[in-house]
Order: C-alpha cells, then structure tokens, then sequence
C-alpha cells in the first residue's frame, strides 16, 4: 500500500480552467522528470462542465513528450443537440484518436463474445441473418432503484444512462457485417452502419415507464419524472436484418437482476417430431442461443433432445457453458478492461463521434416526446416485471420471452 500510495498524486485546483490545468501540468512533469510520458486524462465530470474541462486541459495540460489519450464518462451529451456541441467542441480541442468515450458495461466479457462466437465460429456464421434468426431479445434488468437520478438533469433517464451506450453498442456488435480486421476503426466502421440503418423510434415501438419507489420524485408530478424502463422493438433496415425484431428490455426497479442477448432461430420447417396425433412430442422451443452476464456469466444454446426410455419424446435442454465452472480465476473488472485498452489504443468498444450521433437520431422522436411532455410514462410496481403494456408490444411482433422477468 505504501509503495501504491507513493505514486498517488492529489492536486488542488480549478478543473475548468487553464490556471487549473496549468498546475496539473507542472505537478505531472515533476512527477516525469527529463523523461518523456504518455498521458491518459479521466473526465468523469458533471456534463455541464466537460466543455470548459476538455478546453482547459487541451491547452494547457497535454504533454509534448508522448501521446495524450481522453477519457470520457457517460451520458454522451443529453439528446443530439447537445452531443452535437459537445463534439464539436472536442474535435476542436483533440483529434478523433485522442477520444475514448467509456461505458463500462462494455468491457464485458459476453460483449466481446458476440464477435467471438459469431466471427470464430462456422456453426454460427452462416446463421447470422433474416433467413435463420427470427429474433434477437435484449434484456438489461436491474432490481435497484433510480438512486443515480440526480446525475441526469434534463430526464431522460435510463436512455442516456444505459440504451444510448450500452444497448446500442451491443445491438451493434452483435448485428455488424464481418469487420476487415479487429482493429478499431475497422470496427468502429461496421458498428456505425448498423446505428445508421437502424428506424427511429416511433411511440408505437417503444414503451416508456416509471416506478416511483426510491427515486425520490412524485409521479404525479409528470415534468419531473425521468424514465426507469425502456421497452422497444427495433428494425435494422439493411439486407442482412431485414423484417428481424430486436426487443430491448432495459429498466431498474424490475424483479431480478438480469443482464442477456437471446437469439431465437427460426422454427424447424416441416418439424417431422411436431405433434402430429402419433404421440411425438411437439418441438415446444426454437432454438436458442444465450449470452449472460448476469447473474452468472455464461453461453447456452437451447436445442432438443429425446428423453431417455421407451418412446420418442422431446425436450428442450440447455448446453451449458458456465464461466465460473470453466474457468477458476478472477474475473477482470471492466474498468480494468477498458482502461488496458485505452493503455493499447484499442478503441474498438469506445464510441466514435458518428456513433455517438447516430445512436442519439434513433432515440430523436422519444426524446422529442418527453422534451414536449407528450411522452407516456406506464406506470410500474417497484420489484415488477414492469409495465404491463410492454406484453403488447412483444404479442404485437409475435414474439414471447422466454424467460421469467
Ligand atoms: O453504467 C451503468 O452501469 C450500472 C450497472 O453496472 P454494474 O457494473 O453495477 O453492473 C447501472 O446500474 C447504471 O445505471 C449505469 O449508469
């Protein structure tokens, strides 16, 4: 702890202006000596002060003798306006390069899956599409409340804080076509089309809601309220996707805390064990493929299988690839990943700037609605499955889920 706490540096001094980040400047090249550094920058700061942040330290506090490297925290702006000035004010001060915007949730393991399975695997790679998958379900299910409430002034709630990033940049991921390499930007170029070709969201495919436990706010007191849940079907309008749903269901205050990607494939044509009057059992289930993070990492797929004993009966049975059973180690934090990729200049799961807007244009009618007070905000039972019109929504495109959240 000591020798740790030797290279531990605390500095008093405005963090929005230049006199500020002069002196973090002069702390650091003590600390460098005649040696040239790199230099990392963590702006986890309040979104109103990031302008006048990143100037500063642009001007005064980048070094000469190495790279500069910026990280930022989320929410990315608050809707696409203020993004869009908040991009334009950093591709001012730093290069494109120089931008790492961190969403934690990202440096997932069962994230990098996605390309994993998808990329290295030849039982999944001709199955990628419209022809073999029927849907895709995204579930981000959290049981604590809206404690965080007060980090998002202008109420948007769970979209800034976790759809705009996290559930974007996972549909993404997962719907991309075959990058050139895994370098970032070849990355980055696939995940922006994706964004890109994904509709708007309309009111009739998305469901807005709020449970009031713990978060502090009335509900009757509709301006002030933010949304807790986040239930949408989105189409990618491309070749590869089309007619495909992609339910996302995305909330806190919700029964159990659940964090997975579905893929539902398609049901077998002319199933020769589907029930036909001779005492076979019906194929109850598509097949599945599972990706979970919480609660404990894991990759299923759900198939079919004869019970054993007299007869020919079927059941759906998941195989089970269990993380903690695998492997016996720590997991890394993913902070820890993310920020060793920073280290690497591997920017593949940080948002680029085209990203950041066009994931924002997809949310532009919701956002509108709320900044209007036209938005319906269901009401939900804290510890819920959430609002009961999402079932609506998911009968509406023919899909079940097949958990119980
Ligand atoms: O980024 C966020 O993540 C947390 C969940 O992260 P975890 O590491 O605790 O699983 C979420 O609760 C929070 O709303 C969001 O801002």
């Amino acid at each position: 702890m000591d020798a740790f706490l030797k290279r531990i540096f605390y500095l008093y001094g405005g963090y929005d202006n230049q006199e500020g980040m002069s002196k973090l400047n002069t702390l650091m090249e003590e600390v460098e000596g005649k040696f040239g550094a790199n230099r990392i920058f963590y702006l986890s700061v309040p979104q109103e002060a990031l302008i006048d942040v990143a100037s500063s330290l642009s001007e005064k506090a980048q070094t000469q003798r190495g790279w500069n490297r910026v990280i930022i925290e989320k929410p990315f702006g608050l809707g696409s306006f203020s993004s869009h000035q908040l991009t334009t004010s950093l591709l001012s001060n730093f290069e494109e390069k120089q931008l790492y915007r961190i969403d934690h949730l990202l440096g997932r393991n069962t994230i990098e899956n996605l390309a994993v399975l998808r990329f290295s695997n030849l039982v999944f790679m001709p199955l990628w599409n419209r022809s073999y998958i029927h849907n895709i379900q995204v579930t981000f299910s959290e049981e604590l409340g809206m404690q965080t409430s007060a980090r998002y002034p202008k109420g948007y709630g769970i979209l800034g804080d976790v759809v705009h990033s996290h559930i974007f940049q996972t549909v993404a991921l997962l719907a991309m076509e075959p990058p050139v390499t895994l370098d970032g930007e070849d990355v980055r170029h696939e995940k922006v089309k994706v964004l890109k070709s994904i509709r708007k969201l309309g009111s009739s495919d998305v469901i807005l809601g709020h449970s009031e436990a713990d978060s502090g706010s009335n509900f009757k007191d509709m301006e002030n309220l933010m949304p807790t849940y986040f239930g949408a079907v989105l189409h990618i309008d491309n070749a590869r996707w089309d007619g495909v749903p992609f339910l996302i269901k995305a909330g806190r205050g919700l029964k159990k805390n659940r964090v997975e990607i579905r893929i539902q494939f398609r049901r077998v044509p002319g199933n020769i064990y589907h029930k036909d009057g001779g005492g076979h059992m019906q194929d109850l289930v598509t097949n599945e493929l599972i990706l979970r993070d919480v609660p404990d990492e894991a990759i299923l797929i759900r198939i079919n299988n004869k019970i054993p004993g007299l007869g020919m009966n079927l059941e759906a049975s998941e195989l089970n690839l269990l993380y903690k059973d695998k492997y016996n180690v720590d997991v890394t934090d993913s902070y820890e990943q993310l920020l060793h990729d920073v280290i690497d200049g591997d920017n593949h799961l940080f948002m680029r700037s085209d990203e950041v807007e066009a994931a924002w244009n997809i949310l532009s009618p919701v956002l509108s609605e709320l900044d209007n007070n036209n938005a319906t905000l269901e009401h939900y039972e804290f510890g819920s499955k959430g609002p009961d019109k999402a079932g609506n929504l998911w009968a509406k495109h023919g899909v079940k889920w097949l958990d119980d959240l």
